[in-house]
């Protein structure tokens, strides 16, 4: 049997298989502790890669190595599609929206995608949503939990706030889901507003049930419990049913309205814009936008927090900032940030940026081979295997960031001169990097095309682009507005949650 089933692959010297069972011996114990797991297998690993094998399953390569990740994400991108092993798990809920595209398919979305995100208008309209959504609904709530005394799941709250943000964007929709008259955060609609409410909680269990679908110990059993549609499968297809009828309502009506529409939201714009595309398409580019900005931003937020409440050292260096551009820009008494005050913010960009590194919302991002290869590190990669790097064990690589790389120390970001200064994405990989990095990231598309070389050529109308390019190209971002809500009339946000914080 050994002889017959002897593995003709080659493994990291430090990271061996059982036979038959391949690695499954090792991951079971450690299911609950997948990413510190993982970065300690790639720690120990020459090249922080290894080669993974998981009975039933393709065999992959994990890697943590920035030559291997920018290998790729951009020199031999044609080679890595996303593929049907993500594809097949996601496609349920996302169909083909641009989270789960490849090919033409995927090119079609992220052109007229990325050419709006670099408009003036949308990332007014950004602004807009989001200063609304702090000055409405969380400063409120906050206010009057800590009039209270009160404790809430402050990830929650940002969960919610997110959904509420991305939908008026992608959508054109207020949710109100964040909404203040509930103490524990849940939103109490009235009758007109139910389906609302039931689109949120519907879209939440969505997501949570469809990501589910990864973590099975054996891989694909959940079709065995969609093909009878039990337990979380009949959940989910239920959540989905829910998401996609109210989407399509949407979609419906903002078609009738598109020759009176003045809209800004994305919706509208991929309706007005020259392709003309089905319901079903609009429907699942809409949903990957929704799902692209909501858990990623309030990730985002909540790690942020819960490291300041430990950290009264830098949460002083981020207020004496903040005061110090208010105070230069216009005195103190006035809330919200626009861009260029955000942008003297060097400190605060830093400060997120390292808990970001630690604790990246996206922790793992896979793609699949299409050809045999060898990755730069002399990995071999087979057709057909999945390709996964992780975002969370690269961000604790003592290759990466030296001895203190465990340690939260925003001033690593900081040059010599007091600005932000910004790491290869191939090595600082929370945003993903190539040409399908995030639409959400400030700089967008522009900042990745410096550090890969890429131009967008035939995706980017450059001359109108730079047109509407705010002079220092400085793209909207929810989670900087959101993060600075508590610093508006002076309040902050730690003293509201001193341990409460649920993450
Ligand atoms: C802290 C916040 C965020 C983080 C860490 C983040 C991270 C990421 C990552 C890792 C990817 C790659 C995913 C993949 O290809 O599998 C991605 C893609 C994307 N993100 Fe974000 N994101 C954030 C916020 C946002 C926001 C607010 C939006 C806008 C609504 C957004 C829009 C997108 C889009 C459209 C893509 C797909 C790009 C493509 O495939 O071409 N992101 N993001």
């Amino acid at each position: 049997i050994w002889k017959r089933t002897k593995d003709p692959i080659v493994y990291s010297p430090t990271f061996k298989p059982y036979p038959l069972a391949g690695h499954l011996p090792r991951y079971l114990p450690n299911r609950n502790r997948v990413a510190d797991w993982l970065t300690e297998v790639l720690a120990a690993a020459p090249t922080n890669t290894v080669v993974l094998r998981i009975p039933g399953d393709v065999p992959g390569v994990l890697t943590a190595n920035p030559a291997n990740v920018e290998y790729i994400l951009r020199t031999n991108f044609d080679n890595y599609p996303k593929g049907g092993r993500f594809s097949d798990i996601v496609h349920d809920f996302l169909g083909i929206g641009i989270f789960n595209a490849d090919g033409e398919t995927w090119r079609v979305q992220r052109k007229t995608a990325s050419f709006e995100f670099n408009t003036r208008s949308l990332r007014s309209f950004v602004v807009q949503c989001v200063n609304q959504e702090i000055q409405t609904r969380l400063i409120l709530l906050l206010e009057r939990v800590s009039t209270n005394g009160q404790v809430i799941d402050l990830q929650d709250v940002f969960e919610r706030f997110a959904f509420d943000n991305v939908c008026k964007v992608s959508f054109g929709l207020d949710p109100n889901y964040l909404n203040p008259e509930s103490t524990d955060g849940l939103a109490q609609h009235n009758n007109g507003e139910n389906s609302r409410t039931s689109f949120s909680e519907a879209f939440r269990n969505a997501a949570n049930l469809s990501a589910g679908r990864f973590w099975y110990a054996i891989p694909r059993f959940w079709k065995i419990k969609k093909f009878f549609n039990v337990g979380s499968e009949r959940r989910l297809s239920e959540s989905i049913a829910t998401v996609h009828n109210f989407a399509d309502q949407v979609i419906r009506s903002r078609k009738k309205e598109k020759q009176t529409s003045q809209n800004h939201d994305l919706l509208s714009r991929f309706v007005a814009s020259s392709g003309n595309y089905s319901d079903k398409f609009l429907r699942d580019i809409v949903i990957s936008f929704l799902l692209a900005g909501r858990e990623t931003t309030s990730s985002a937020l909540s790690w942020f927090f819960w490291i300041l409440s430990s950290r009264p050292d830098v949460e002083a260096k981020i207020l004496d900032e903040i005061h110090a551009v208010r105070a230069k820009n216009r005195g103190t008494e006035k809330c919200g940030y626009d861009f260029e005050e955000l942008k003297e913010m060097h400190y605060l960009h830093a400060a997120l940026t390292e808990s970001m590194r630690l604790y990246p919302p996206v922790p793992v991002n896979s793609a699949q081979a299409l050809k045999d290869d060898v990755l730069p590190d002399g990995t071999q990669i087979k057709n057909n295997w999945f390709i996964s790097y992780n975002a969370y064990a690269m961000g604790r690589m003592e290759a990466n960031w030296g001895k203190d790389c465990r340690e939260y120390r925003p001033e690593r970001w900081i040059h010599a001169d007091g600005t932000f200064q910004q790491e290869s994405p191939y090595k600082f990989t929370t945003f993903h990097a190539g040409p399908m990095m995030c639409l959400g990231k400030e700089n967008g598309v522009h900042s990745d095309e410096v550090h890969s070389g890429i131009h967008f050529g035939p995706f980017c109308d450059g001359d109108r682009r730079k047109k509407e390019m705010s002079p220092k190209g400085y793209v909207a971002h929810a989670p900087h507005e959101g993060r600075l809500a508590g610093s508006c009339e002076g309040k902050k946000l730690l003293e509201v949650f001193p341990s409460h914080l649920c993450v």
